[in-house]
């Protein structure tokens, strides 16, 4: 499939169906702030998100390899620690890393192009980092992994998302990890007791229309400098490095805080809470 062809499939996953399981941060946000500044505190929560937001985005733009480089490292401990159920550091690395290093071994000239799009000729460069020593101690991790994991559901499903970054081309398979397997799985840990899944909907709908606004307009400012594909590819990932950044600090730090309503927002620390 070409790198054109994935785009929809790309964009799908990440603006309609992505986008909820980001856009409940201000239940955890009112938790943590509504005790200090009372009815103020959606002001503060949106403050505080934009300001760390734009952080991210400025490190984007004054040194995008270093930005794309930190962005795979932070997404794998988002994406371990919400899909490894043991908790445990070297599957939560394992799970986190699989993507970037399989893809970075099985389709390496694709996915120059991408980190090209999204971080300049520079991005390139860690494509064999990724394939190669990268890949190499990822391999030693995996086998761990397999070898030390008693439950079987956990072992099949690093098989599974190797595969599916082994042989389907690296935005396609971003694409369906993401909207099949991590969304889903950070919707239903983020579901309060008895609610149905149209007030959680409802719940995320506020944010998830001005996430999209952000993503949209991000686009059309990069459509002027470059190519509609590239433009795409780069808002897309900036823009979820920028929302991740926040997404994560905000469950860190009602994990210090509260691990039970953290637990309750995110489902990746509740496996980490419960685990220890
Ligand atoms: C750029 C890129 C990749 C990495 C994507 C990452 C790291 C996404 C992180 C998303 C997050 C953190 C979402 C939060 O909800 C892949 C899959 C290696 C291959 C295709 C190009």
């Amino acid at each position: 499939m070409s790198l054109a062809a994935q785009l929809p499939w790309l964009a799908v996953a990440v603006f309609l169906i992505g986008t909820p399981h980001g856009a409940l941060d201000h239940r955890l946000g009112r938790q943590l702030l509504a005790p200090g500044y009372g009815r103020w505190w959606g002001a503060v929560f949106v403050l505080l998100y934009l300001a760390v937001s734009a952080a991210a985005l400025g490190v984007w733009l004054a040194t995008p390899v270093l930005a794309l480089a930190l962005f795979l490292g932070i997404a794998a401990v988002h994406f371990g620690e919400h899909d490894s159920p043991s908790g445990h550091p070297l599957a939560i690395a394992v799970r986190g890393l699989a993507g970037p290093v399989v893809a970075a071994a099985a389709h390496p000239g694709e996915l120059k192009l991408v980190f090209e799009w999204i971080a300049g000729e520079g991005g390139t460069a860690l494509v064999p980092w990724l394939g190669g020593p990268g890949l190499l101690a990822w391999l030693c991790g995996a086998a761990a992994v397999l070898v030390l994991e008693p439950r079987p559901a956990e072992r099949l499903e690093l098989v599974a998302v190797t595969a599916l970054f082994a042989f389907a081309p690296p935005l396609l398979a971003f694409a369906a990890y993401f909207a099949l397997l991590h969304t889903p799985r950070a919707l239903k840990g983020s579901k309060r007791p008895g609610e149905s899944w149209s007030a959680l909907l409802r719940s995320a709908a506020p944010l998830s229309g001005a996430a999209v606004l952000l993503g949209i307009v991000g686009f059309l400012l990069w459509r002027d400098q470059m190519a509609a594909e590239a433009a795409l590819v780069r808002t897309t990932f900036w823009w979820l490095g920028a929302l991740t950044v926040p997404h994560m600090g905000l469950a860190l730090l009602a994990k210090r805080t509260s691990p039970t309503a953290a637990a309750r927002s995110a489902p990746g620390l509740r496996r980490s809470a419960a685990a220890g």
